[in-house]
């Protein structure tokens, strides 16, 4: 074991802010990421101007959170770093709009890879092409930056034409609040192949299932629906949260010995070889361009398959259930406004 990290993580001290503060940033977009962007970076001191669509419904709320806001390619065309931060299918056609706005020096700021890793958007050459991807949804980037604390991201540089490219990427960086966690170098290609993998297989795809499925062999063998949701996806976040805070071993230090000792020996049974082997074909998915194709052509037909599969999961009997019980949560009400006016933000 060791201490030493395998790669260069950099911090507040790290990051020379001057290298954005004379800048103005063009944040398109205002939705997740776009929000986040655009509401910390002009508390940090930089000047920040939303591009949105004129008949975004975001609009209105971007102006009364005191940003000043602009159509896209007149946004870019103010911008010196140009945050494409909409959607990533709607990314190139985007792209393309504001490509004659961007002058010889300016930024191309990503929050993730796939566009440029699968050649779905071609810079000009005479642009630097960065990327801070913070690790973590929106709504809780903002949430950390206005509590004082941080967000680990990565940063890569694609192209670095004016010798500045990663200072000022570590500087919008640090007006993210992200230099306060840690900020880890990596390629374009390591972050759009990791992540896609990570969002698919574990974060987003790999424990909705889980819980899924751990709820239905509940109730499916007769027990209540508020036991199986409380034991399979409430306590999730309990448990999940000792791991954040001190890895697997203090959840398990936390647990009775019961629990590590059949989640020791269960655990492999649940998640075993053939989960790993999947694991490997939906990377190996990811790294050859697979999904990227099937996910662009998906979205070139209207999203059929996307559709399907959202209204599939939005009426899942779990989703009732959930929705009862945290309506009856002490704290529910109170929390429910601040989290429908933060997500609303
Ligand atoms: N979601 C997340 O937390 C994370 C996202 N990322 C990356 O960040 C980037 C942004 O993702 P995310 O924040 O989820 O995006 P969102 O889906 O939240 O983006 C919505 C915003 O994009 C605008 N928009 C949508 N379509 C268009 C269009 N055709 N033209 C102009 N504006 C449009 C919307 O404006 P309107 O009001 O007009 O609809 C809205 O402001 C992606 O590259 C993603 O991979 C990276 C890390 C985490
Ligand atoms: C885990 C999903 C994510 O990659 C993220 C929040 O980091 C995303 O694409 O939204
Ligand atoms: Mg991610
Ligand atoms: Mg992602």
């Amino acid at each position: 074991m060791t201490d030493e990290f395998t790669t260069e993580v950099y911090y507040d001290d790290d990051a020379d802010a001057t290298h954005i503060t004379d800048k103005t940033v063009a944040v398109l977009g205002y939705g997740s990421q776009g929000h986040a962007h655009a509401l910390n970076l002009h508390e940090s001191g930089v000047d920040v101007v939303v591009g949105l669509r004129e008949d975004s419904s975001s609009w209105d709320d971007a102006e009364e959170a005191g940003l000043r806001v602009a159509t896209p390619d007149d946004a870019a065309a103010e911008g010196d770093i140009v945050s494409i931060l909409v959607p990533d299918t709607v990314q190139p056609a985007v792209f393309e709009a504001i490509e004659d706005e961007l002058e010889p020096g300016d930024t191309l700021q990503f929050a993730h890879g796939f566009n440029i890793h699968y050649n779905q958007i071609e810079p000009p050459e005479d642009v630097d092409v960065t990327m801070i991807a913070p690790k973590t949804p929106g709504h809780i980037l903002r949430r950390n930056y206005v509590e004082n604390s941080g967000t680990p991201a990565l940063l890569a540089v694609y192209q670095d034409t004016t010798g500045d490219a990663k200072a000022q990427a570590l500087a919008y960086a640090k007006a993210l609040g992200c230099t306060r966690a840690g900020v880890v170098e990596t390629t374009f290609r390591e972050e759009t192949e990791t992540d896609l993998f990570g969002e698919q297989a574990v974060l987003c795809g790999g424990i909705a299932e889980l819980i899924k499925q751990g709820y239905e062999t509940l109730v499916d063998a007769g027990y209540s629906q508020e036991m199986a949701y409380f034991e399979c996806l409430n306590e999730m976040k309990l448990i999940v949260d000792l791991m954040y805070e001190g890895g697997i071993g203090a959840m398990y230090h936390s647990v009775s010995d019961t629990a590590e000792y059949g989640g020791m020996t269960r655990g492999p049974r649940i998640v075993d070889e053939h989960a790993r082997e999947n694991m490997e074909q939906v990377l190996e998915e990811v790294q050859d361009g697979t999904f990227a194709r099937q996910w662009i052509v998906e979205n070139q037909a209207g999203r059929p398959q996307y559709h399907q599969l959202y209204e599939a999961e939005k009426n899942h009997e779990i989703e009732e259930v959930g929705a009862r019980l945290r309506s009856l949560f002490a704290w529910s009400e109170e929390d429910e406004k601040d989290e429908k006016a933060e997500m609303k933000a």
